[in-house]
């Protein structure tokens, strides 16, 4: 349940025990992978154990997930979001989003997970809303490698209404269930080429069959969450924004 309150959302109903996360989540493939510890960082696990960090307040980060039209950003987000998968495929006119609320190490945090169209048609309302994200997640077709080449300049777009340096950078390959594992080795080779070039993390997932889709929110939720954590305890301004007014939020 969720309400305003001084322009802000609060929740009063507790986080979904599937959202619970304690563990700091691994990556995907250590030959590209943002960080390649597997802990807490100290500072956060003690702020987290002593309760400092509920006094910074609840924080939302904001993700955006960009791509090619027909890529699967959609039901990328609906899996984790919903647990449901459409086989018929509905353009996504403008942006949609979603809000996700998790507990991390005790914490609550939230991502506001922003899907964007790939139409070009539809481009130039998507990419208004690109701005004051922690998180951009680039998705490209494994079965089709013309979108792995185009996930350079959707980065490109994304980062230029952005801070350079300030977000997180994940590229995803979708519909892993298409391919048999040797075609899968080869596209991911590729990609984690350009996840390099890119300096984002890879990961491989199929929305239809679910595989790796929770472990990858899990991982963006967690290194969001910590970098938000470090710059609020640093008294410096935290990359992430407290959560948007309702005006924002139902922009959509
Ligand atoms: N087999 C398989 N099909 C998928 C998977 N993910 C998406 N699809 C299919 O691919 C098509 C496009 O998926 P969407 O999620 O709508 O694509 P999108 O990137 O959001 O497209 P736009 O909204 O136009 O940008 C749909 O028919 C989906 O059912 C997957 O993991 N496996």
């Amino acid at each position: 349940m969720q309400q305003m309150e001084n322009g802000k959302l609060q929740f009063s109903t507790p986080v979904s025990r599937d959202r619970v996360i304690s563990k700091f989540p691994k990556w995907y493939t250590p030959q590209a992978c943002l960080q390649m510890k597997d802990h807490w960082h100290g500072r956060v696990r003690s702020a987290c154990k002593d309760r400092a960090a509920w006094n910074a307040g609840m924080k939302m980060s904001k993700v955006v997930v960009v791509g090619d039209l027909y890529v699967g950003k959609t039901c990328l987000i609906n899996r984790f979001c919903k647990d449901m998968f459409d086989r018929d495929y509905k353009a996504t006119i403008g942006v949609d989003f979603e809000i996700e609320r998790f507990e991390l190490s005790g914490v609550p945090y939230t991502l506001q997970i922003w899907d964007t169209a790939g139409q070009e048609k539809f481009k130039c309302i998507a990419s208004t809303y690109y701005r004051g994200a922690q998180v951009i997640i680039t998705v490209f077709d494994l079965a089709d490698i013309r979108t792995l080449e185009h996930t350079r300049q959707w980065l490109e777009e994304a980062l230029r209404e952005n801070d350079p340096g300030s977000c997180f950078v994940f590229l995803i390959g979708t519909k892993r269930d298409l391919l048999s594992s040797a075609e899968c080795q080869r596209t991911e080779r590729d990609a984690i080429k350009i996840a390099a070039e890119m300096q984002a993390e890879f990961w491989s997932v199929s929305s239809k069959t679910g595989e790796n889709v929770r472990e990858f929110f899990f991982r963006v939720a967690a290194l969001a969450f910590e970098e938000s954590m470090l710059r609020a305890l640093e008294g410096g301004a935290p990359l992430t924004s407290e959560p948007e007014t309702s005006s924002e939020l139902t922009a959509a």
